[in-house]
């Protein structure tokens, strides 16, 4: 989209809300009636994806060749190993990953690692076409303030952010849940939860957003993480939709099937999506809790493709 284009959009969306830039500042109101989006879904399905780590044990070619069979378009968190397969399936690869969401660029002492890592990503999502490279905040550390964090994560983006922007890739920071999940032994389940997570506000994730200013740097609008944190999930998305590069889905409570067991209504929500004109992914990316996680996946993808 070109700049006055971008605008336009902006203004149209927004009507006379503030506009920081030409980004929306945290909680300022916005004027959307809900039937807009109903209107704009129609000609834009959703590219949909899926978060392979999900489906442990199942074998990554198992699951891409259902997923083929199914109509998803990608894939993601898999092994690059895999990736020359999974593209010959005919699949695409939406999300090249870096470094863990543990050791973030909040701590300087990870800064080599995360840096490395992002370009290495950027790298192989040339080489396989796909458009953005995940990254993350890392963990509160003791003896860095929030300030710091916030200037730590930054100088560490911008180093590798022109890289990114030459190769034409996209950089985008997931916002995580940091609520300890417990297993039904009291254990902390891994996956569901991240406490400790620095990044676990959808507005301050915006914010580190803007600061990059870069049409490369968007943020990782995950669904489920920001119904826990933060909720309003749909004036929440349509807020940061022209700085969202990536959706993520799952069912709350319980990182399970977007199934009634669970509480997000995710038809409407795909429609806001569709309705901002994003022509990015959403990565199906819950832990199947039935004896066919296939059909799982396949009630996860109808339900999304409004
Ligand atoms: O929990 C998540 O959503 C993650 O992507 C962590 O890697």
């Amino acid at each position: 989209m070109k700049r006055r284009e971008f605008l336009t959009a902006q203004a149209a969306l927004v009507g006379g809300a503030a506009l920081v830039g030409n980004r929306l500042a945290a909680h300022e109101p916005l004027v959307q009636s809900d039937g807009a989006d109903a209107a704009k879904a129609s000609a834009n399905p959703i590219r949909q994806s899926v978060m392979g780590w999900c489906f442990n044990p199942m074998d990554t070619l198992t699951l891409a060749k259902h997923c083929k069979a199914i109509g998803l378009e990608a894939m993601e968190g898999i092994s690059p190993n895999h990736y020359d397969a999974v593209t010959k399936l005919g699949l695409k690869i939406s999300l090249v990953g870096s470094h863990g969401f543990a050791t973030g660029p909040l701590d300087p002492e990870n800064h080599a690692e995360v840096e490395s890592k992002l370009r290495n990503g950027i790298d192989l999502a040339v080489q396989y076409g796909a458009p953005n490279v995940i990254t993350f905040t890392g963990m509160r550390k003791a003896g860095i303030s929030d300030e710091a964090a916030r200037r730590n994560c930054l100088d560490c983006w911008k180093r590798v952010i022109g890289y990114a922007e030459e190769k034409n890739v996209g950089l985008v920071l997931e916002h995580l849940n940091s609520k300890a999940h417990k297993n039904a032994d009291g254990t902390i389940h891994p996956m569901k939860g991240h406490p400790g997570y620095w990044g676990d506000d959808i507005h301050l994730c915006a914010e580190l957003v803007n600061e990059m200013g870069s049409e490369k740097f968007k943020l990782l609008f995950d669904i489920y993480h920001v119904q826990i944190m933060n909720g309003d999930l749909i004036e929440n998305l349509r807020r940061y939709r022209t700085i969202t590069g990536h959706y993520h889905t799952a069912g709350n409570p319980g990182r399970r099937e977007l199934d009634d067991q669970q509480e997000i209504n995710y038809p409407p929500i795909m429609r806001a999506i569709q309705a901002s004109d994003y022509n990015g992914y959403v990565a199906q990316e819950f832990i199947p809790t039935s004896d066919d996680p296939i059909a799982s996946l396949q009630q996860a993808f109808d339900l999304c493709n409004v």
